[in-house]
């Protein structure tokens, strides 16, 4: 069983537009209402493909009422820890050539107490889980000594931890050794402090944070698909999207595809790419589902050349 944790899950409500311009009024083509949260994603695109998990998610207010109702709908199992603060809703405006613009509110302040009861029913469901997947930004309130003391209490009782996550907290779950982190671009540059130009860059970043701890590292890169590099050596694949709709949600379904088909080789990759690239042909944070999802564009090599120059 795999179990995800979403410290701060959202509401996703994307509008499509046909351009965005600032200061009009814009009628929306079309609009999606989706449940949010990057491991609430990898949850629901997991289950979406027949894989049962459990989303542990913090709930507050009217929008997390929605957000548990949401869930429920997608028949999505969770742990929902109820908080004081309110569920925020994420905004996605996405245009017909692909473009996205993204706004995420901050999210509700968990108290110490709350960020405890969230921690203990992680730690206590983790027991059973083959993985624990945290993902997504952290909440105001718990600062990044209790994400890391989480973090190392896990992997310390014997988890196999993977996160999904930026900054400070993807850090954090390096050092504390988890067996996989799946930084997206951004994220990786900013971790090693170098913008990555080529493909040899991505992959140096990726040698370099094993070098700090991290068991395995799938870096997704946009257009330019993925990187796996662990303990085996080191797989590229690209996935080509010929239509681009909605990239929101595609490094979530990414690490669920890779997750699901054993998190190892180039089979796992190949999942994963597929999962992403239909996540992307799809709207809002749809997740895609078998009827989805096309191996065939999929390829993935053992031996990627390194100067391959990455989409600016
Ligand atoms: N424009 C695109 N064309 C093809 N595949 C894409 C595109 N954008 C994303 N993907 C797929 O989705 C995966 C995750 O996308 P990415 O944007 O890197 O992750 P995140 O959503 O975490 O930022 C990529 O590795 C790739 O497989
Ligand atoms: O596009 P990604 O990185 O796969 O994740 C999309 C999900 O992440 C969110 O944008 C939240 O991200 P953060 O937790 O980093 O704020 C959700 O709104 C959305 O469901």
């Amino acid at each position: 069983m795999i179990l995800t944790v979403t410290l701060n899950p959202s509401v996703d409500r994307a509008l499509e537009v046909d351009v965005l311009v600032r200061g009009e009024v814009l009628r929306a083509a079309d609009s999606h209402i989706d449940p949010g949260g990057k491991g609430v994603n990898v949850s629901r695109a997991l289950l979406a493909n027949g894989i049962r998990s459990t989303a542990v998610v913090p709930t507050g207010g009217a929008e997390g009422d929605q957000l548990v109702d949401l869930l429920n709908a997608e028949g999505v199992d969770m742990l929902a820890v109820p908080i004081a603060g309110r569920t925020r809703s994420n905004i996605t405006l996405a245009e017909p050539d692909g473009t996205v613009t993204k706004i995420n509110e901050a999210g509700p302040a968990l108290s110490d107490t709350e960020f405890a009861q969230v921690s203990k029913a992680v730690l206590d469901a983790a027991s059973t889980a083959d993985w624990v997947v945290v993902c997504g930004s952290l909440p105001p309130g718990p600062g990044i000594a209790a994400f890391t003391e989480l973090c190392e209490r896990l992997v310390g009782s014997g988890s196999r931890l993977a996160v999904d996550s930026s900054g400070a907290a993807l850090l954090a779950g390096v050092a504390a050794g988890a067996a996989l982190v799946k930084p997206n671009r951004e994220e990786l540059a900013e971790a090693v402090g170098r913008e990555p130009a080529t493909l040899g860059d991505v992959i140096e970043a990726c040698h370099r944070l094993r070098a700090a701890g991290a068991g395995a590292v799938l870096a997704s890169l946009g257009a330019d698909g993925a990187v796996l590099v662990d303990a085996d050596g080191v797989l590229a694949g690209v996935s080509p999207v010929s239509v681009p709709r909605s990239t929101v949600g595609a490094g979530d379904a990414l690490l669920a595809g890779f997750l699901a088909a054993g998190a190892r080789g180039s089979a796992a990759l190949t999942e994963g790419l597929a999962w992403g690239a239909a996540a992307v042909s799809l709207p809002g944070s749809r997740m895609p589902g078998p009827a989805d999802l096309d191996r065939t564009h999929v390829s993935v090599t053992p031996d990627p050349d390194p100067s391959r120059p990455l989409h600016s």
